[in-house]
């Protein structure tokens, strides 16, 4: 993927929200306020009630107790991937102490010194390193987030200058923890490709090298949380995404259900998967690549750390035959190269679903 034309970019100044608050712990500055329709309001306790997303067991998966418990549980990540596009998944076998070695070195890090984490910048019209990304104009509102974001697998995509040398530990847990979730990403798929009548080695012959990134946010307490969004609405440019909310943390996540703002209610051991822009394509809308965004909490932080699973950037993405039906099911996405979307996705700001206009075939 090519670098983007950085030096045609003027972004303006992009105060960095934990100073902000260590500063001037009330004060909102003008240009984090959304406009009133945009706002990160806060859905009500009833309406939690009535919405859940999927919880899929994958132990009832890769150990079922009989070829109905399998069946069962594909059905329902076949429902979650059509009628969500998002799921919580539980008994997936990453060891605790990976997920709680990510979770301790992202802390140590975001809790670093604005000029220890500086080091690392993330260059305006680039996606890696610490700051905010998609930030394309003067005039563009922020979200109420620091991000820090590193490519890691194929080692092509890296930039070994922006993995740090503080906290310690960091590059050994990050290479640690994104094994073993590109290993959850791979069973995911498989079965994935299970639920659509799939042979269950489809995506990862079609994936080839598949591109791994990883992208901790962090969300400092705002003391007007109705007034900011902690994360633009977007969908996923990957083609599955994995998200680990820190232990005890607040609701943060929602994601855009029947024209509502529903939350994402953390579980214990938990991690949420989400279909990407990619799987979307693939399987010609019949699994949903859902928009979603983070709001803030007026007392407490959050931090989440997510991974985003995507084809090799050489792939060609088209939706798959089998999916297709000129009849009735008639094709709604051009073809294009994987490494042409990235490069589309990461050069335009987080805008809903409109990222994949690029693909859409309009009658
Ligand atoms: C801040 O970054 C992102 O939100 C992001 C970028 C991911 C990437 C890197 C950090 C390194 C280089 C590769 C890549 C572009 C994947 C989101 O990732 C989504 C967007 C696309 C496209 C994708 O595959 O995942
Ligand atoms: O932090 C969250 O809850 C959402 C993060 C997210 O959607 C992303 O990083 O793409
Ligand atoms: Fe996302």
């Amino acid at each position: 993927m090519a670098p983007l034309p950085i030096s045609s970019i003027r972004v303006g100044k992009i105060d960095d929200v934990q100073e902000l608050i260590k500063t001037k712990p009330n004060k909102v500055p003008e240009r984090f306020i959304r406009e009133a329709n945009e706002r990160g309001v806060l859905v009500s306790h009833k309406t939690h009630l009535h919405h859940h997303i999927p919880v899929v067991d994958l132990s009832k998966l890769s150990k079922p107790h009989t070829h109905d418990d399998f069946l069962f549980e594909i059905l329902k990540l076949s429902q979650a991937c059509e009628d969500w596009g998002f799921f919580q998944v539980i008994n997936h076998g990453i060891e605790g102490g990976v997920v709680e070695g990510i979770e301790k070195v992202a802390k140590e890090f975001f809790e670093m010194p604005l000029v220890e984490k500086k080091k690392y910048p993330m260059e305006p019209g680039t996606v890696q390193g610490y700051g905010q990304a998609f930030i394309f104009s003067e005039d563009q509102k922020l979200d109420w987030c620091n991000m820090f974001a590193l490519g890691v697998h194929p080692p092509s995509i890296r930039n070994p200058k922006l993995w740090p040398s503080k906290p310690a530990r960091f590059s050994e847990n990050l290479e640690g923890y994104s094994k073993e979730i590109r290993k959850l990403c791979k069973r995911l798929l498989k079965y994935i490709a299970i639920s659509l009548d799939l042979k269950e080695e489809k995506f990862e012959e079609m994936f080839g090298e598949a591109v791994q990134a990883v992208r901790m946010n962090y969300y400092p307490p705002c003391s007007r949380p109705d007034l900011v969004l902690g994360l633009s609405p977007h969908s996923d440019g990957s083609a599955l995404t994995v998200l680990q909310q820190s232990k005890n943390s607040c609701v943060g996540l929602q994601i855009l259900k029947d024209n509502t703002w529903v939350p994402v209610l953390p579980l214990p051991n938990a991690l949420v998967i989400n279909i990407g822009d990619t799987i979307e394509v693939l399987t010609n809308g019949k699994y949903k690549s859902v928009e979603h965004r983070a709001v803030t909490n007026r007392e407490r932080e959050r931090l989440t750390i997510v991974t985003f699973y995507a084809p090799n950037y050489e792939v060609k993405i088209e939706p798959m035959g089998e999916l297709v039906d000129d009849e009735t099911n008639p094709c709604k996405y051009r073809s294009y190269n994987h490494g042409d979307y990235s490069y589309h996705y990461v050069s335009n700001k987080l805008q809903g679903k409109k990222s994949l206009d690029f693909a859409k075939i309009l009658n």
